[in-house]
């Protein structure tokens, strides 16, 4: 039974990552929150809704993380790369959620992740990662001729923008098609912009409400047009393959892996 810490613990995707891992018959063996929050102290069962679990929530990242075999981290890019340097400085596994990672960031990430097992995914969910490989062979199959928008919708609480799941579709596609996403990426239109490049993918965002996360990537072509959605209906998904990534990680080598990895699909 692998034990299992958890850093967000308070927040919408901790708590439900809490659950999963009791559900999955981990042991929760810490639950880490930042210093300050009104909810350290209290039991993080109870804060999750699944019972007391007698692992009170700790602001200390350096025990916690002593006293588990993987920490599953969903916060911030800045939290996560501290996190991981800790848990590279501990021999921890790590799996981590978060998004909003600048390509420097993420850089740093991989450099850290030489040390122990990581891993890195902006999207937990089977769904989604089937929609990557996919993604893959459309934009293979349809090459130039099709013009390609992709459109993100989030809950009002979101910080980051566009999502990590939209990024990485951009990114599958650019490459697919031999662009570079950092250069084609457009996520910006208003007045007089001209018309559409051939080349550019058009990244647009919505936020409002409590959407939990839909992705639409548009193959737009003469009189016809693909769409391949995904549409989050709850967080569980994602809490249930954090879990399945950190039974995964435990044991294997140094690097840093995705969720493609984990499942299976690659
Ligand atoms: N990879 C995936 O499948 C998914 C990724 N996410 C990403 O996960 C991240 C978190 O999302 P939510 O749970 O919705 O946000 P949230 O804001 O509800 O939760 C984040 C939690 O991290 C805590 N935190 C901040 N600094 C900390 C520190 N130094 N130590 C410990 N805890 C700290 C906050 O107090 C908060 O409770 C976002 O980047 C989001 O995009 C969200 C859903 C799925
Ligand atoms: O912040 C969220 O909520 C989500 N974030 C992830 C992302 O940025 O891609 C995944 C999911 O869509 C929910």
């Amino acid at each position: 039974m692998i034990k299992v810490a958890v850093c967000g613990a308070a927040g919408r995707m901790g708590q439900r990552i809490i659950v999963a891992a009791k559900e999955a018959g981990c042991t929760v063996s810490g639950a880490l929150e930042r210093p300050g929050h009104e909810l350290v102290g209290q039991d993080a069962g109870l804060i999750a809704g699944c019972g007391a679990l007698g692992v009170a929530i700790s602001d200390d990242l350096n025990a916690v993380v002593e006293g588990c075999d993987v920490l599953i981290d969903f916060t911030t890019p800045k939290v996560s790369l501290k996190n991981l340097e800790v848990c590279a400085l501990k021999k921890k596994a790590i799996v981590i959620g978060s998004t909003g990672f600048t390509p420097e960031e993420r850089a740093l990430a991989a450099e850290l992740a030489k040390e122990i097992p990581a891993v890195l995914a902006p999207n937990m969910s089977v769904g989604v990662n089937v929609c990557f490989k996919i993604l893959k062979d459309v934009a293979k199959t349809l090459g130039d001729d099709f013009d390609v928008e992709i459109v993100e919708l989030h809950h009002n609480k979101k910080k980051d923008a566009p999502s990590g799941t939209a990024v990485r579709m951009g990114e599958v596609v650019a490459e697919a098609l031999g662009r570079d996403y950092n250069k084609v990426a457009n996520f910006h239109r208003e007045g007089i912009c001209g018309e559409r490049t051939r080349e550019e993918i058009g990244m647009q965002t919505v936020r409002g409400g409590d959407i939990v996360g839909e992705h639409t990537v548009y193959f737009i072509g003469m009189g016809e047009r693909i769409e391949i959605s995904h549409r989050a209906m709850t967080r569980d998904m994602f809490s249930r393959g954090s879990v399945r990534a950190a039974q995964w990680v435990v044991g294997k080598q140094p690097g840093i892996y995705d969720m493609q990895d984990v499942l299976g699909l690659k």
